[in-house]
């Protein structure tokens, strides 16, 4: 800058040096000037049509409701307060920048969740730091995620779902096997999502690329790098400053990013391009390769559209790191909160362990089957009450390219940000009685008054693709716990009765601040001592 003003009073007069520079400042102020009326008439415009929404008090008018985003217990309490008083939404605004619809009510949540993919826009607030890392299908709207959706959505028919379901019982044997090692050997209270999040990353591998990573036993460099980039989006989501590209690629965490982000993106490309040249290979020379199960590549390699084209190699790359990022923290959350709650309620769980220990009487081995899930009903509904309780994901967020009604003669505008509170839809007393409390009786299957959108910790239509698929693992993962282990509430030992009580942690996925520690006590295996998958 100093050397820019030096080369300019050379060939300018300090005088006419005086005018530029009085030029430059009152452009400035011209800019901001524009840019604050235009700011001041949108917030102006927004308050006006969103009027029709209560609004909650906020602590001053310019900061709005920026200091009642808590991704604490506190801030899950405050949810519940909101949903009480007002029942199905309310508006927020975050400065004059943001303007938000919060809604927490099946009847509202619907109309949201059912609007066309054509009008339906995926908010960039929430999903644009993931863009780096993953493909679009997360990310993308109307006609470029319908094709995609179309052309994913094979990789997770039953047929293909019943080939996972043997590699869920030999991920889940690896981890209680670790978990047996470890009751010998003193320890009997256990971080769950340390060994559970390992567990569902490494049947993700399995199943998607067939890849056998090893990395419940031994360090995968993959598998780090994805644990570390699910960190640092965290990290980044809470720092307002990292928000800006420019800013974040060169703090220490921003290059951490990228190095992390070569070792997944490098994986994946090695995996497809190895993956097609086989199967072009073999279609060359007509091979007869040996009867190998189909994977998640395979089938997206070989998917092709209504004109039959197939996706690119780059896009199944990011298709496959979305697999990777959206189903191994959820299914993981969903999993330990499962095992939480049956921990705590004693009853529950004796109950699931008959249901289990009586489908497995008689049989050589502990595998569930694919045929078994449909036996594990009382696990089930306890499954689905947890879902409810402790929701993976709290919330999905949504924009719309026209207004969209809701009930009550509201109407959302187009362009507002809206956020769909799984939390509060499953936590809304007007929607569920005694909502605090984990009652798996509501998810008997006989009970069928509930409204579509009560229930969504999967969100609506346009919802997980990997549902069926965490459904399945959850439910080995459970039962096969369940017959080999008693769980009982424990407390982190460092801390001991100080840790006092859990206490939820709302980041990209629910989890526990200071994690999730449970008490296990091994049960007697009356077929095998060391079981396999068969
Ligand atoms: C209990 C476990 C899971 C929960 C609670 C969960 C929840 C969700 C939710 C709420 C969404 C909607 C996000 C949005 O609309 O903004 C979603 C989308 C998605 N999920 Fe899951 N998920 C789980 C497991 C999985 C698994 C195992 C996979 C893959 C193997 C997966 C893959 C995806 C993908 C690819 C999307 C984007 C779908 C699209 O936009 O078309 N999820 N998930």
């Amino acid at each position: 800058m100093s050397l820019l003003v030096g080369v300019l009073s050379l060939v300018l007069s300090w005088d006419r040096l005086g005018q530029v520079l009085y030029a430059v400042c009152a452009g400035l102020a011209v800019v901001v000037a524009v840019w604050t009326v235009r700011l001041l008439v949108r917030h102006a415009w927004y308050t006006h049509r969103l009027s029709c929404f209560s609004k909650p008090p906020v602590d001053s008018w310019l900061k709005g409701h920026l200091g009642k985003m808590k991704s604490t217990e506190e801030g899950l309490l405050e949810v519940d307060e909101l949903v009480k008083t007002f029942k199905h939404s309310c508006s927020w605004f975050i400065g004059p920048f943001y303007h938000l619809v919060r809604v927490f009510h099946p009847d509202y949540v619907k109309p949201l969740l059912m609007a066309h993919a054509n009008i339906t826009v995926k908010d960039e607030l929430i999903y644009d730091h993931l863009r780096p890392w993953l493909g679009d299908l997360l990310i993308s709207n109307g006609e470029v995620w319908s094709r995609k959706r179309r052309l994913l959505t094979p990789a997770f028919h039953f047929d293909i779902l019943k080939n996972y379901v043997n590699m869920f019982n030999t991920s889940t044997n690896t981890m209680h096997d670790k978990w047996r090692r470890l009751v010998a050997d003193g320890t009997t209270t256990i971080e769950m999502f340390d060994h559970v999040t390992l567990m569902t990353l490494d049947s993700l591998l399995k199943c998607a690329f067939s890849y056998n990573s090893n990395c419940q036993e031994s360090t995968s460099e993959y598998v780090s790098a994805i644990v570390q980039l699910s960190d640092l989006i965290i990290d980044r989501r809470q720092n307002l400053l990292h928000h800006w590209d420019w800013i974040y690629w060169k703090t220490k965490q921003g290059k951490q990013f990228k190095e992390a982000l070569s070792v997944v993106h490098r994986f994946t490309r090695d995996v497809v391009q190895r993956r097609r040249a086989l199967i072009s290979q073999q279609r060359e020379t007509e091979t007869k390769a040996p009867r190998r199960k189909k994977d998640f590549v395979d089938i997206i390699l070989l998917s092709k559209d209504e004109d039959g084209h197939g996706l690119t190699d780059e896009e199944i790359q990011a298709e496959a790191n979305t697999f990777m990022f959206a189903g191994h923290d959820t299914t993981a959350s969903a999993i330990c909160w499962t095992l939480y709650n049956l921990a705590r309620h004693p009853d529950y769980q004796e109950k699931c362990r008959q249901e289990v220990t009586d489908l497995m009487e008689g049989r050589d081995g502990q595998n569930i089957d694919w045929d078994d899930l449909a036996n594990l009903t009382f696990t089930t509904m306890c499954i689905r009450e947890s879902l409810r309780l402790h929701s993976p994901v709290q919330a999905v967020t949504r924009k719309y390219t026209q207004d969209v009604a809701l009930p009550g003669n509201r109407t959302v505008p187009q362009g507002t940000i809206c956020l769909v509170s799984i939390y509060g839809t499953h936590h809304n007393p007007t929607v569920w009685t005694n909502p605090y409390d984990f009652e798996p009786q509501r998810f008997d299957p006989t009970n069928t008054d509930r409204s579509s959108h009560a229930f969504i910790p999967f969100s609506g239509p346009r919802n997980c693709i990997g549902q069926k698929f965490a459904l399945a693992e959850l439910r080995v993962v459970v039962a096969l716990t369940l017959l080999r282990f008693r769980l009982a509430p424990g407390e982190n030992p460092e801390l001991g009765s100080r840790s006092g009580g859990i206490r939820r942690l709302p980041q990209l996925v629910l989890r526990a601040e200071g994690g999730l520690w449970l008490q296990l006590e091994p049960l007697p295996t009356p077929t095998m001592d060391t079981p396999q998958a068969k």
